[in-house]
């Protein structure tokens, strides 16, 4: 008899997959995480940029903590636990102890996949400017420090993640110093490789190309470095994941900005014909009320008995 999956084997599965890219929308709460699993996806994308910006109010400016990151990716991969979760890890919050400190907490939590990158502490989104690296030893020891921690994983409690690689290093030294960070990162056993903010379609080409037959995913930032491309194009390049980190968080930017206007203008909030229709149970829906009270029922408790 074989268990129930792993949500890394889940997505070990997913990537498996002959010439088909896997799509990851960006959440970083309950909310926008419930409403993208409304929507089938087969995984989810716990974005740091998102995190930083919805949980600290700050910019993605390396300011998020191993803490803060895992209590929030750990709730979100807990919402449904078949479909796999890949979420940020920056630098790995320090040095290889804290990578691998990172690594573990991150298993334990049932997480999919992390990405791990070659930035400095003071990081920053991969598609601003003026990006600093650590040197390529020191990205290599973050990549090792998170393949023994797995490994330790993997012996004493038959627990995996999958590890990505992300290097920033395009901006600042150039394609073939980039991919062969990557490369270096796979040798030492990085399961996928991620060339940050790619500015061309040849260099997205040629990563899926170079790294081959390692899967390599795509981070889609519009306005950001990398020329905008569907999925189709993406998955035709060769990319066997794409990520949008912004598509929760530009979603919210932008209608809680015009919301808020709207009231400070007017008065009064707007009533849509969505909320005249569904009442205040639309939203609770979306985020389980159903199933709430189906448990509680379940086990044997009376609160919700005369309905909510
Ligand atoms: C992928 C990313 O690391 C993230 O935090 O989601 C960011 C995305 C962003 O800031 O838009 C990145 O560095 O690309």
């Amino acid at each position: 008899m074989t268990g129930p999956k792993s949500a890394a084997a889940r997505l070990h599965e997913l990537l498996s997959r002959d010439g088909k890219i896997t799509i990851c929308p960006g959440v970083y709460d309950g909310l926008t995480a419930r409403l993208a699993l409304r929507e089938g996806f087969d995984c989810l994308y716990v974005t740091g940029a998102g995190t930083a910006v919805s949980r600290l109010g700050m910019p993605d400016l390396g300011v998020i903590t191993l803490n803060e990151m895992l209590e929030n990716a750990a709730m979100i991969a807990s919402l449904d636990r078949t479909v796999p979760v890949i979420a940020d890890a920056d630098t790995g919050y320090g040095g290889p102890i804290m990578v691998a400190r990172t690594v573990k907490s991150y298993i334990t939590a049932g997480i999919a996949a992390m990405h791990l990158e070659d930035q400095v502490q003071t990081k920053r989104c991969g598609h601003l400017a003026g990006k600093e690296l650590v040197d390529e030893e020191t990205f290599l020891s973050r990549i090792r420090a998170a393949v023994l921690a797995r490994e330790e994983m993997r012996q004493t409690l038959g627990q995996d993640i999958v590890l990505i690689a992300r290097t920033d290093a395009l901006q600042q030294l150039g394609y073939s110093e980039a991919c062969g960070r990557l490369r270096k990162a796979i040798e030492i056993g990085a399961d996928v490789g991620f060339l940050e903010g790619p500015t061309s379609l040849d260099q997205c080409r040629q990563i899926c190309i170079d790294l081959a037959p390692t899967p390599v995913l795509l981070n889609s930032v519009p306005g950001g470095a990398t020329p905008h491309m569907t999925s189709q194009e993406a998955q035709q390049m060769g990319f066997k994941l794409i990520i949008y980190p912004g598509l929760a968080l530009t979603a919210v930017y932008e209608s809680t900005s015009a919301a808020c206007a709207q009231l400070k203008g007017t008065g009064d909030m707007k009533v849509t014909e969505r909320q005249k229709q569904e009442g205040v149970k639309g939203l609770f829906n979306a985020v389980g009320l159903v199933e709430c009270v189906k448990f509680d029922k379940a086990a044997g408790g009376f609160a919700f008995a005369k309905g909510v």
